[in-house]
């Protein structure tokens, strides 16, 4: 058997985390023979809770948890991690846009980053989930400045699965039939949903592009991106809270692709810093498609992109660049 890793959840005592635990804890993210180390962060105040999360664990008796750390001092939940789910922050309401929560999430980014930066192993793979994602990991690995960057990431593969999902539905076939479904920049409302590359395996066996599959750009083109870019918020109007159940999966889905590697013949939507691929602005964390193998990703090069999908990239783009300078003013208070 392995030697035990070391993986921290923030925000331990919150919702997404409740989900997501158990899934690293059975082995579905690091693999079947990879014994871990749970370390639990999340605020003092909810120190009692998390002790019920602890509690549970212990009960769901998994052979691979060989050890649970539940702590509010990041010098103890960072202390030598391989990997790191920020998840702790706080969740949009009804009526917010995501980048609205930037002024009062930030500084946890800021501060994780440094404690990151003192505590955590230099090879740590940091995936950021807690909103607005992109520019939290920004600020998170700007205070971590002997982490390499490339060992941040964002979650948008909540939105990659909510458009994989999307279009199996209509298409009536398993969801993994659908390939090379791209999110491109922002994980919000300007987001940019791409399906220009994407294929699908149809009911009768055939491999088709999915805008042939579909045949019908004008929903492709319009409600089929803006019921992705909304989905979230249609999640919150419905439950009064945000997605906790599929954001764990997604979570999930991300590292694990990150650990072991994207799948053979296709590839994932990842925020990673632009290196100004795509004409994107570099230094920004935006969602490309990526490739993972050993533990390192690779933006997908020479993709086309139409006059269409120019403009949403663009878009996004501008938006990514307006957070960054608010954070880093944010910051600087
Ligand atoms: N990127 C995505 O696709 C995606 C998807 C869903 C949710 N989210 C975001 O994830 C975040 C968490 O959502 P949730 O539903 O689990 O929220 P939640 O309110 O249920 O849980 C958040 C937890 O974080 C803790 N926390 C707050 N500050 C902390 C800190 N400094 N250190 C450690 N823990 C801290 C809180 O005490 C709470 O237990 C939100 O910002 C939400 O918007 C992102
Ligand atoms: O929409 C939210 O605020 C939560 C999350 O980012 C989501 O996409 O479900």
């Amino acid at each position: 058997m392995a030697e035990p890793i070391r993986v921290v959840v923030t925000g331990a005592a919150g919702q997404i985390a409740y989900s997501l635990l158990y899934q690293l804890a059975k082995g579905d993210v690091f693999g079947e023979k990879q014994p871990l180390s749970l370390h639990l962060l999340d605020i003092e105040p909810m120190m009692g809770v998390l002790n019920g999360v602890v509690m549970e664990l212990q009960d769901c008796a998994l052979p691979l948890l060989r050890e649970v750390i539940p702590t509010a001092d990041p010098a103890v939940g960072f202390k030598d991690v391989d990997a790191a789910f920020l998840v702790g922050a706080m969740p949009r309401k009804e009526g917010m846009e995501r980048k609205d929560l930037l002024a009062a999430n930030v500084k946890i980014f800021k501060a994780q980053g440094q404690a990151l930066d003192q505590h955590a192993k230099k090879t740590v793979k940091v995936l950021v989930v807690g909103n607005p994602a992109n520019t939290n990991s920004l600020i998170c690995s700007k205070y971590a400045p002997s982490i390499p960057p490339a060992n941040f990431s964002a979650m948008t593969r909540l939105d990659q699965n909510r458009a994989q999902a999307q279009i199996a539905n209509r298409l009536g076939v398993p969801v993994n039939n659908v390939n090379k479904v791209t999110i491109w920049g922002n994980h919000s409302s300007t987001q940019f949903p791409d399906v220009a590359n994407a294929t699908v395996v149809t009911a009768n066996g055939e491999t088709k592009s999915v805008a042939d599959a579909i045949n019908d750009q004008a929903w492709l083109n319009g409600d089929f991106i803006s019921t992705v870019q909304k989905r979230g918020a249609a999640v919150i109007a419905a439950r009064k809270l945000s997605s906790a159940m599929s954001a764990a999966k997604a979570a999930a889905d991300h590292m694990k692709d990150w650990w072991n590697g994207s799948p053979e013949g296709s590839w994932v939507s990842m925020a990673v810093f632009s290196d100004g691929s795509y004409n994107t602005p570099a230094g920004v964390m935006y969602s490309f498609p990526v490739r993972c193998s050993k533990g390192q990703w690779e933006i997908v090069q020479g993709l086309n992109l139409d006059e269409f999908a120019r403009g949403k990239l663009d878009l996004t783009s501008k938006e990514l660049l307006e957070e960054r300078d608010e954070a880093l003013a944010v910051c600087q208070d």
